[in-house]
């Protein structure tokens, strides 16, 4: 039938990296199930390059996923193994380095950052020292050809960085940067000009001569010069096998099979001979049967044990001068893979360089740091002067209780949605680093809190200071530090309110239309706008839960207790002293001390319920064979 050679295209004791056996997967549709991968089988070897390929819609995507450990729902059937055993998701994890279609880098991270960022979390402390690190990252600046844009930022939509095909090379060189046994890259080339995609494929061929290293990647249509360069090609079409074997064998396979090849790309002969024609239903009928019977001989062929071996055992890419020997793996070479995984680094050291990272990038949103430091001022100097040198009369009354209901809105209004914005922009890119269990969940929560604090507390601390004294409140150290106090810690509840928020939802929009009708509730109960004691009894007890009414009930306390104001004897309707105020108010129920304390544990309760939730959503819920 075909020109079949009978030496194995691997050494004879080779050890193949990744082997799967009878691949079915099932999904879900409206009128039942619809099976997306048919009986899949293959194998693949360190060193090689082997490329998934098929027309849109065969499933290449699907079998990356379920290879990696990351395909979610449906139903998986078969069996993985990864290094000859079944596969431990721990160690596998760590040992695959997975590049996604899309590139989810921070892009206010400078490509260096974010390449040294990966190899201290990644990287254990005790085989490589800091420089060992830097070593590493420089070695793969230079051979990712990105040492001239090392210090030019990530970029997005909005900050201008690096170009498409940099930004690939740099969340492949975050990948690289750490010892994996496997590389997987989904559509690597997608978005980019074709000289930046074959310079991607070229480098995924070196990386892998290099180190030794198993790439697989899926790919659309490459062109001819590309596909020259892969060893191996599985070839996929309505979710089932239609050859797997070396790249340049390919072609003669078809050709042996009746289907010469019509086109001088072989990507596109392949393309054209696994694509289902919808044109009209005979032509669509015609297709499906070339398909199946693609499907069929090739499962013969597996069937027959013949093996297809590379044209020649050693061609030399001219292009790239890159040397690429094909199908000559030495046993050695094959077997030459780590078998653990690399340990976890401690809780310090990645709370520093996450820490590090997070200030990076805090500091570099420029508009956020200076715009809540100008609105911080401008409010600070507005509401001092609108409350300027309050005084003992009866409007100064009306004065203080304004002033502190205003300052405590200011605590929450504009910390809650701006912190909520940020927390969630780095979404994605933690739902891939902790796919890859690059850190534990409680260093990325605490370095996240304790980079965004001092963007709010210093300007707000400048801020509270700047209206104490404008406003003339009590001249008084104990009741200055104790107004301080009150402030800050319903600012650390509104920092972790707004982490709960942003783990609850998870869109922007969603969240910030939420957050302020959830907070218009917390004003309702603060014990100004509705008088405390009289809202109805039914819904009197929802004040115990708002950290706005502790806080402004402190405020209150604090300000007004000792003070004495001029009223008019024959005026019945006067207040005489503060006292008479906080009891109007209704705001003499929980002790100032008090106050303290339970809005500090209300705000550990919310950074603990958003922890909570952020173990919960970003959990991977990966099928696992
Ligand atoms: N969870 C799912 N539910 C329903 N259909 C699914 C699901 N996952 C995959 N599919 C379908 O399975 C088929 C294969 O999808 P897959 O994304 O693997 O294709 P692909 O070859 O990577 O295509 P493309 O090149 O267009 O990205 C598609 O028809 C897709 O719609």
């Amino acid at each position: 039938m075909i020109c079949l050679d009978a030496a194995p295209a691997q050494p004879q004791n080779a050890q193949p990296i990744l082997s799967w056996n009878n691949l079915n997967y099932d999904v879900k549709v409206k009128d039942g199930t619809r099976r997306i991968l048919h009986d899949i089988s293959g194998s693949i070897y360190p060193g090689e390059l082997v490329a998934i390929m098929g027309a849109s819609g065969a499933g290449k995507t699907t079998l990356l996923s379920i290879l990696s450990g990351r395909v979610k729902g449906g139903r998986l059937e078969g069996e993985i193994k990864f290094q000859g055993a079944k596969r431990n998701p721990h160690t596998f994890k760590r040992l695959l380095a997975y590049v996604e279609q899309e590139d989810l880098m921070y892009p206010s991270l400078t490509v260096e950052e974010t390449l040294m960022a990966s190899a201290q979390l990644r990287l254990p402390n005790g085989k490589y020292s800091l420089d060992d690190k830097k070593e590493r990252v420089n070695t793969l600046l230079r051979q990712l050809r990105l040492s001239q844009v090392k210090d030019t930022l990530i970029g997005d939509h909005e900050i201008r960085g690096v170009s498409g095909g940099e930004r690939k090379r740099v969340s492949i060189g975050a990948e690289l940067v750490t010892d994996p046994a496997i590389l997987m890259l989904d559509e690597p080339s997608s978005g980019l000009d074709s000289s930046s995609a074959e310079m991607v494929v070229t480098l995924a061929k070196e990386m892998s001569r290099k180190r030794n290293l198993c790439t697989l990647m899926t790919i659309h249509q490459p062109s001819t010069e590309m596909v020259a360069q892969f060893d191996k090609l599985i070839l996929l079409a309505q979710g089932k096998l239609v050859y797997m074997g070396p790249a340049n064998q390919a072609v003669r396979y078809f050709d042996s099979l009746g289907y010469p090849s019509t086109n001088s790309n072989p990507a596109s002969f392949f393309i054209d001979l696994m694509n289902i024609d919808f044109s009209s239903t005979e032509a669509m009928k015609k297709s499906e049967e070339r398909v199946q019977s693609l499907a069929d001989l090739f499962v013969k062929f597996q069937d027959s044990g013949a093996k297809l071996l590379p044209e020649s055992d050693k061609e030399v890419s001219g292009d790239s001068g890159i040397s690429t020997i094909v199908g000559d793996i030495t046993e050695e070479q094959a077997n030459l893979v780590l078998m653990e995984s690399p340990p976890m680094n401690s809780w310090l050291s990645e709370m520093i360089v996450l820490l590090k990272r997070d200030w990076a990038m805090t500091k570099r949103s420029r508009s956020f740091v200076w715009g809540m430091a100008a609105e911080c001022l401008v409010m600070m100097l507005f509401v001092g002067f609108v409350f300027f040198q309050l005084k003992k009369d009866q409007a100064s009354v009306q004065n203080r209780v304004g002033a502190l209901f205003f300052m405590t809105l200011m605590d929450i209004y504009p910390v809650i949605i701006p912190a909520m914005v940020v927390i969630m922009v780095g979404r994605k890119v933690l739902f891939r680093e902790r796919s890859s269990g690059t850190y534990r969940m409680t260093t990325y929560f605490f370095a996240r809190a304790l980079s965004l604090m001092p963007v709010f507390f210093i300007p707000y601390m400048i801020m509270y200071i700047g209206i104490y004294f404008i406003s003339h409140l009590q001249y008084h150290a104990g009741k200055f530090f104790i107004h301080m106090a009150l402030n800050l810690v319903l600012l650390f509840c509104s920092i972790g309110y707004a982490f709960m928020m942003a783990m609850i939802v998870n869109r922007i929009d969603i969240a910030t239309t939420i957050a302020p009708v959830s907070l218009a509730c917390f004003i309702l109960f603060a014990g100004n706008l509705a008088n405390a004691n009289a809202i109805t009894p039914v819904l009197r007890w929802i004040k115990y839960f708002c950290i706005v009414f502790y806080t402004y009930s402190g405020l209150m306390q604090n300000e007004l207790h000792g003070l004495e104001f001029i009223c008019d004897p024959d005026d019945f309707s006067c207040y005489k002293d503060g006292a008479e105020v906080i009891e109007f108010y209704g705001l003499d129920v929980v002790p100032i001390w008090a106050t303290i304390v339970i809005n500090l544990a209300l705000g550990i309760g919310f950074y603990i319920i958003a922890y909570c939730l952020l173990r919960w959503a970003t959990k991977p819920r990966f099928l696992w064979i």
